[in-house]
Parts: structure tokens; sequence; C-alpha cells
């Protein structure tokens, strides 16, 4: 069976002292709120990493992440992060492909292929980024665009390692506008890449690959977009850096 996961990307975002003060609350909220079954990642910038894992402990289903981690294993890469630095640091997730490291670091599927990769490696799971810019939208050619990102990234992975990865489908016009997609746009998107992954890893596998949503999900919103049958649950920039909102859109499902 699917998990249901809730992944909160802060992106470049907190100081030290904010960092502890939001993971401090998060962590408090979600024991004293008895929350269940719900999978739930946080992603700070990477100098958060120790300070936050220290904050986080043991409590059960909360896990850490990466933003972002180098398609090279080590060396001399100034300024690149390894999966293996990561995994050491207590993260258990990478987020892989966001559509702000396709945009603004020219980071091809090709590349974003070696970065699967090297997670694997390393035993984190790779939150797979997808999703497409307005302009395909309204040409209206966006499935076939997020699905040959799928395929040019993903199709070369061997079933076991396939059986690792959770997809995070974030339209890019969605992202931080304001502007959700609507549950039935972002269903209909998440059964189409199901559908997808189905063709090359069978049903089977596909039914048991998370599919998380990303692009301005907030408590208003979270509760409809999570309630259709292909969306596992939400990849959340700017409402996971306010406790309250996070915590209730982990509630959301
Ligand atoms: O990684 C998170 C997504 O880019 C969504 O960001 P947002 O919730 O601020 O729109």
């Amino acid at each position: 069976m699917r998990k249901k996961i809730v992944a909160g990307n802060w992106k470049m975002n907190l100081n030290f002292d904010e960092g502890q003060k939001l993971t401090t609350e998060i962590v408090n909220m979600y024991k004293d709120e008895n929350i269940k079954d719900v999978t739930v990642v946080l992603n700070p910038p990477f100098v958060h990493l120790f300070p936050v894992k220290k904050l986080v402990g043991n409590t059960p289903n909360l896990f850490l992440g990466g933003q972002n981690c180098s398609d090279k294993a080590s060396g001399a890469f100034t300024g690149e992060t390894s999966a293996t630095m990561l995994k050491s640091f207590g993260a258990e997730y990478v987020i892989i492909g966001h559509s702000e490291r396709r945009e603004y670091f020219k980071e091809s599927n090709e590349l974003l292929t070696a970065k699967v990769k090297q997670a694997l490696e390393n035993g984190l799971t790779p939150i797979f980024c997808c999703g497409e810019p307005l302009e395909i939208r309204e040409a209206g050619t966006h499935e076939d665009y997020v699905k040959n990102q799928l395929t040019e990234s993903l199709f070369g992975l061997s079933d076991e390692d396939f059986a690792k990865i959770v997809i995070a489908y974030e339209p890019i016009w969605a992202i931080g506008t304001g502007k959700t997609a609507s549950s039935d746009q972002a269903q209909e998107m998440h059964k189409a890449l199901r559908d997808h992954l189905a063709g090359k890893y069978g049903q089977e596998a596909a039914d048991n690959t998370s599919i998380l949503y990303g692009g301005s999900c907030n408590p208003g919103n979270a509760k409809d977009i999570f309630s259709k049958a292909d969306v596992d649950g939400g990849l959340i920039g700017g409402a996971s850096l306010k406790s309250r909102d996070f915590v209730d859109i982990i509630k959301s499902f």
C-alpha cells in the first residue's frame, strides 16, 4: 500500500534561530495532536540538517530530507553536497528535480538521472519532481510533457529501485503564486502519471508509488486535493514555514 506523505520544502528561507523555532513547534504539535498514518518529511537547507535532526530525534514518522544532492559521489566539486553526506547527517529523503533547480540551475533530465542514482545508492528516498510551465498547460500538451520527464529520468531504473521512488507533481504555474491547480486538475494528472508508470513497471508497482501534489497547497485547499484517489499527499513550500499551517495540512487527510 502506498504511503501518505507530506513534505515541507523550506527552500532558501530561515536563519538558525528561525529554523529551530519552527522545528520545535512542528515536533510539539505533531506529538500533542496525535498525528498518525502520515509520513512527514522536513526538507530544510543543508546547514539546518544537523540541528533540525537533533530536535526531531526519533519522533515516529517524522523524517528529514535534503532539497538537492550532487550527481557525483565525492571530490573536488566546490559548493556541492553529496547523497552520502545527507545520509550521514540523518536525512532519509532528498528532493530531486525541483522546477526551481531545473530552471535556475539548468538541471537536465539526464543530470537528474544521475542524482536519482546517487540518492538510491546511498539509501535515500528520492522525491522526484515533475511539472509543466504555464505555456505547456495552455497548449494542452502538459500530460505528454510531464510523462516525458518521468520517462527520461526514471525509466532506466530497475524494478527494485523504482519501488523506492516518490513522485511530486508540481505545475510550475501554481508554485508560490497562490494559484493552485484544482483538485480535479491534480487528479487528472496524477492518474495519467500512474497509468504511465504502470505501462513501464506494472500496475502493482504504480499503485504502490506515492504521488504528491505541490503548488500553493494550504490548510484551506489541502483536504479537497488530498481527497482525490491518486493524490497521496503534498510537497509544501510557503505553508511549510508556518508551523500551524503545516501541521493543519498534515491533518487534512
Ligand atoms: O516544493 C514546494 C513547491 O515548490 C510548492 O511551493 P508553494 O507551496 O510555496 O507553492
